[in-house]
């Protein structure tokens, strides 16, 4: 008889949100409590777990993922790369809540210093729901970080029978168990029959080829995100600024358009030293230099296709390192 393969070790590092919630009754999907199941009771309600890795559990933080902050992000990294240096430690898996994973995700990203698969999975619908969808994900994730074809892929998102890349997927609807999608640019694959499929890797640099280091750090720099809509005027700007923003982030309507109100504050800004990124609220597309601005003149940087969202992580991590506006488009195009 041949020996039973060996497992590889996987850390579940808990967080909160949907995949730890519970609701007053089965059909509870929306205005159920997130984060009150613990990181124990999650991996004892998954016994197939066991099946696919060695499995422990740490409970990091217990949030709902709107509540997420820059603090918690540094805290959790430096775990992550803590946990990723030990030999016994072959993949971790971060529950999450799904509202803002895509963001933790695509931090991670940028800052783990290692190859090992680091996996976020959440559930759209709470531990108690009909059909929750957590089970499945966890387990699924797990078997995700346990598999050497997860290796050296960047940070990965399991959710929904599918894997997705950090820098490119979102969370596109507010409720339904489907809501994570890498639109357009595409998911790297599919998890199925207990194993994970790959068929894309992202072509941007990430985790081990990554030139940000957050070991040292206690905070990162304020950068706000300001909303482009008809009627926009420059009063959140003005106000961020005010309140010492190093970076601000418009999320421009369509290819990044300035408002003929907004473009003297947004200049005025940059004049002051604060760095403007033009980003786009559209979700899809190039925002592209010098297209719907005039960005060499203004001394602006574009976001490329990140999302506004994943652009002002992009930019507190690079100007943890510059502020020199041309090395920090030459970021943007990297990462
Ligand atoms: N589905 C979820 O996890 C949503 C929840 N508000 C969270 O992000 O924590």
């Amino acid at each position: 008889e041949q020996a039973a393969p060996k497992l590889a070790n996987v850390t579940i590092l808990a967080t909160g949100g949907t995949i730890a919630g519970s609701g007053a009754t089965s059909t509870t999907t929306v205005g159920y409590t997130a984060a009150t199941v613990g990181v124990q009771q999650l991996i004892q309600s998954v016994p197939e777990l066991a099946k696919v890795a060695n499995v422990t559990g740490e409970q990091v933080f217990q949030i709902a993922s709107e509540s997420m902050t820059n603090e918690h992000w540094l805290a959790l990294a430096k775990r992550v790369n803590a946990l990723l240096t030990q030999s016994n430690v072959d993949g971790v898996v971060i529950t999450h809540g799904t509202d803002t994973m895509e963001e933790t995700a695509y931090f991670l990203n940028l800052v783990v210093k290692s190859r090992k698969p680091v996996v976020l999975v959440g559930a759209m619908r709470p531990s108690t729901a009909m059909s929750a969808d957590g089970p499945i994900n966890l387990y699924n994730a797990v078997l995700l970080a346990a598999h050497p074809d997860a290796v050296g892929k960047g940070v990965l998102v399991a959710m929904g029978d599918q894997i997705h890349g950090a820098r490119d997927v979102s969370k596109t609807n507010t409720s339904t168990p489907d809501a994570f999608k890498t639109t357009e640019l595409g998911m790297l694959g599919y998890l199925q029959g207990g194993k994970p499929f790959f068929y894309r890797v992202s072509t941007r640099k990430h985790t081990a080829d990554s030139e940000f280091d957050i070991g040292g750090l206690t905070a990162l720099p304020q950068v706000d995100i300001v909303y482009g809509y008809a009627n926009m005027n420059s009063v959140a700007l003005d106000a961020f600024v005010a309140a010492g923003a190093k970076g601000v982030i418009h999320a421009g309507v369509g290819d990044g358009s300035l408002a003929a109100r907004v473009k003297p504050a947004l200049s005025a800004a940059r004049q002051k030293g604060v760095v403007i990124v033009r980003s786009s609220r559209v979700g899809q597309g190039i925002l592209a230099r010098n297209g719907e601005a005039n960005d060499d003149q203004l001394d602006f940087v574009v976001s490329d296709t990140l999302s506004p969202q994943k652009a002002r992580i992009l930019l507190m991590l690079a100007l943890t390192k510059t502020s020199d506006t041309k090395e920090l488009q030459r970021l943007f195009y990297a990462y």
